[in-house]
């Protein structure tokens, strides 16, 4: 049975809905057949998401007449990178992908990132659909439009920006979802409490372990929420030239954490976000600009969902060191005539762009992690 809402990404003529709910995958033929030229499509996906959930949306798509031929990437971070998108985009062009059609993002982040870029460049722009399957991909990376693959400097430094035209989050395929990867979305969702809403952090408080332990009401509410959250903001000011750089808190720590471990499995991104965002939270404290019981308090929820492991445990980390940190941080598409801007925050649920951060301080702030 199908049951879902709605919210609607209010951007004029790159408007579009963001469906959320149970059995819109097993009807996704209904929702994107009105937005196709012709009844033709390619999905793409991971390995793992093709094994569980590719052929019930081949048969959704079917049922409504829509021919699909389905491309499987790599599962993993390591396939947002250059070989990968050149064989995507090649492999797509094989298919006959015309520049009015819109190809169809099954996954997590990795596949809606790569694939939407794919279709930013392809013909020089086509459309596409997001079906994220992962948490944090219905919470986060399907809605707003940022595409990207990684370079060897580092994370998202090679993309566009380029809106889906639909998101269908059925919230159904979370129930395959592997509890590691379950609490790295969830980490993105703490993120729209801590920057923003507190009664929104006070309501996970209260209902993160049992949205973890697979409770769909919570898990609907929770996406709803981050979505709309994330769509106003966006809606705001959709190439990040201000408030949108408040959904970055905690990523630029967590990216240069992410490029220090080699974009692989040490360290999802989801992880990476959520000592990011401690980070930035301790970092506003011993700078006086946030109560310490704030950056405890938001410590003490992330280590009680088990993510919040001593960084200079993780593979790559010790041998990066403070500088080493420091200098991968520097890549971070919001530095500006090469000056440091972190989010940071003066209490729980009110963050802040804070511009030219002196590195020093920096410095000497992840020294004491080491
Ligand atoms: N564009 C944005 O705004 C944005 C926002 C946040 C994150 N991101 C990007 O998203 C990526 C992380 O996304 P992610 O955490 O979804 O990672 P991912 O795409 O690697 O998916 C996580 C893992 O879960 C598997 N998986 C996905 N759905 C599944 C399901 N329903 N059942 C079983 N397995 C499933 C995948 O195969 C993969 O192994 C990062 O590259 C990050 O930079 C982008
Ligand atoms: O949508 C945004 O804006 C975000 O910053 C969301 C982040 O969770 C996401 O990881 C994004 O890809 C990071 O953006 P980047 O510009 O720092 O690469
Ligand atoms: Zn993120």
């Amino acid at each position: 049975m199908q049951q879902a809402g709605t919210v609607r990404v209010g951007l004029g003529g790159r408007a579009y809905d963001i469906l959320i709910g149970t059995g819109l995958i097993a009807n996704a033929g209904e929702h994107i057949a009105p937005l196709l030229q012709r009844r033709k499509t390619v999905i793409v996906t991971d390995e793992h998401v093709a094994a569980l959930h590719g052929q019930a949306l081949m048969a959704a798509l079917a049922k409504d007449g829509i021919a699909a031929e389905m491309i499987t990437l790599p599962a993993g971070e390591a396939t947002k990178r250059f070989e990968m998108l050149e064989s995507l985009t090649e492999q797509l062009l094989a298919l006959g992908v015309e520049r009015k059609d819109a190809i169809i993002a099954l996954g997590g982040g990795v596949i809606g990132d790569i694939t939407g870029f794919a279709a930013s460049i392809l013909r020089r722009g086509c459309r596409f659909i997001q079906i994220p399957t992962s948490l944090l991909a219905q919470v986060d990376s399907s809605v707003g439009g940022k595409t990207a693959i990684n370079a060897k400097a580092g994370k998202n430094l090679i993309g566009a920006f380029h809106q889906p035209v639909l998101v269908l989050a059925d919230t159904d395929v979370l129930h395959t979802l592997p509890e590691r990867e379950l609490k790295a979305g969830y980490a993105e969702i703490v993120k729209y409490g801590a920057l923003g809403d507190f009664e929104f952090f006070e309501w996970l408080e209260e209902h993160g372990t049992a949205l973890l332990a697979g409770d769909d009401d919570l898990r609907r509410e929770a996406v709803t929420r981050s979505v709309s959250a994330k769509a106003r903001i966006v809606e705001e000011d959709e190439t990040e030239g201000g408030v949108r750089a408040l959904l970055n808190l905690g990523h630029t720590f967590g990216h240069a954490l992410e490029a220090a471990t080699g974009y692989s499995s040490t360290l999802l991104h989801g992880e990476g976000v959520a000592i990011g965002m401690a980070m930035a939270f301790r970092f506003s404290a011993e700078e006086g600009l946030c109560p310490g019981q704030d950056a405890s308090r938001l410590e003490a929820h992330l280590t009680a969902c088990g993510m919040l492991p001593d960084i200079t445990t993780l593979a790559g980390v010790r041998e990066a060191g403070p500088e080493g940190l420091l200098k991968l941080m520097y890549q971070d598409k919001k530095v500006e005539d090469g000056r440091l801007t972190l989010i940071l925050a003066r209490r729980l649920g009110d963050a802040f762009i804070a511009k030219d951060v002196e590195p020093d301080k920096v410095t000497r702030f992840l020294e004491r992690y080491f």
